[in-house]
């Protein structure tokens, strides 16, 4: 039970996944992805990760490590603008203690940190022994990360900052845009720096279901494989955990609620949302008005990834 504006409120502790299985989530094709690095790992000096910022001890994919896990390693929490990131120190100290020394938060459409990169990954490259390329000048980065986390994006601000050159990777807002795979693009002049990038792979064994629907609602799972209704509720379920009451506001609700039903109803007559139905009464048929409960998850789901219904973090 939590106390919330003078009134007793009881949200939810935690969430019920009603016996869902993920089983289901990780599309096979994301196998050969990672087999196809492999084969390029010979010719790279350093790993950047590209994770989310909103989940940044969930969802990695512990394959990466295993498989290619030998080189120097950068974790940059991408889409920081969407993050709440109040306790952005506890985060970096939990993760040092995870094994992970360098790493910085990112928004690669507002280029923020991006400036701090290049130096980084030139520094832990010269501090490595180069892998028998000692005598080779270019260095040659693979951008890693789970599908949608902003890796095209990343190498795209890269260009734009030190190249002044526009897109070279395709972005999109959907997970598994990168289909060209490993694709090496010029980043940098001094040094002389190349970035493969690589098509978004998720980890074959996700840990939880809550785990899965975390990197749902952060987007890189696609959302037909884990259904808007489940998605709409988990997001409820961690806007009330939070307190981020934006979503009452806007949807003209009287208070928080946490019952996805009666939010999406009125997300849905407010979005115009609806659809006639047809109702057998003993006296004829009557067409009501009924709310598109889908279509308003996912108005809801899509809104949040805008960042229009507050900063989270979800681990
Ligand atoms: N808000 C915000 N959005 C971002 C940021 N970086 C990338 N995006 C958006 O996230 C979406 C995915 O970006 P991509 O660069 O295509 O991601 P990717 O990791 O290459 O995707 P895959 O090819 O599916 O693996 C796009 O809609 C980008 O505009 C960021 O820092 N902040």
């Amino acid at each position: 039970m939590r106390l919330v504006r003078g009134a007793l409120r009881a949200w939810r502790d935690s969430f019920d996944c009603g016996g869902r299985s993920v089983a289901m989530w990780f599309p096979g094709h994301m196998a050969k992805g990672l087999r196809q690095m492999k084969g390029k790992l010979q010719k790279v000096d350093c790993l950047v990760e590209v994770h989310d910022a909103r989940i940044p001890f969930s969802g990695r994919n512990p394959v990466f490590q295993e498989a290619l896990g030998v080189r120097p390693h950068l974790l940059l929490l991408n889409k920081m603008d969407l993050a709440d990131l109040k306790e952005k120190s506890r985060i970096l100290e939990q993760l040092k203690q995870e094994g992970l020394k360098n790493v910085i938060f990112t928004d690669c459409e507002r280029e923020e940190n991006i400036k701090e990169v290049v130096p980084l990954i030139t520094e832990l490259v010269s501090s490595n022994q180069r892998y028998q390329r000692a005598e080779n000048v270019e260095y040659c980065i693979m951008v890693i990360g789970v599908p949608n986390v902003g890796k095209s994006s990343l190498i795209n601000a890269l260009r734009r900052l030190h190249l002044k050159k526009g897109k070279a990777s395709q972005v999109g807002g959907e997970p598994g845009i990168t289909k060209a795979v490993l694709t090496k693009i010029q980043v940098s002049e001094r040094p002389v720096m190349y970035l493969i990038d690589t098509p978004g792979v998720l980890s074959p064994r996700i840990g939880s279901v809550e785990t899965g629907l975390k990197l749902a609602l952060c987007g890189t799972i696609r959302d037909y494989l884990v259904g808007e209704d489940v998605m709409a509720d988990y997001l409820l379920y961690n806007l009330n955990k939070h307190q981020l009451f934006k979503y009452v506001e806007r949807y003209g609700l009287d208070a928080p609620c946490d019952d996805i039903e009666s939010v999406l109803k009125r997300v849905a007559l407010k979005l115009g949302k609806t659809r006639k139905v047809k109702v057998l009464t003993g006296t004829g048929d009557v067409n009501v008005i009924a709310p598109d409960y889908n279509a308003a998850g996912y108005e809801f789901v899509r809104t949040f990834r805008k960042g229009e219904l507050g900063k989270v973090m979800l681990d």
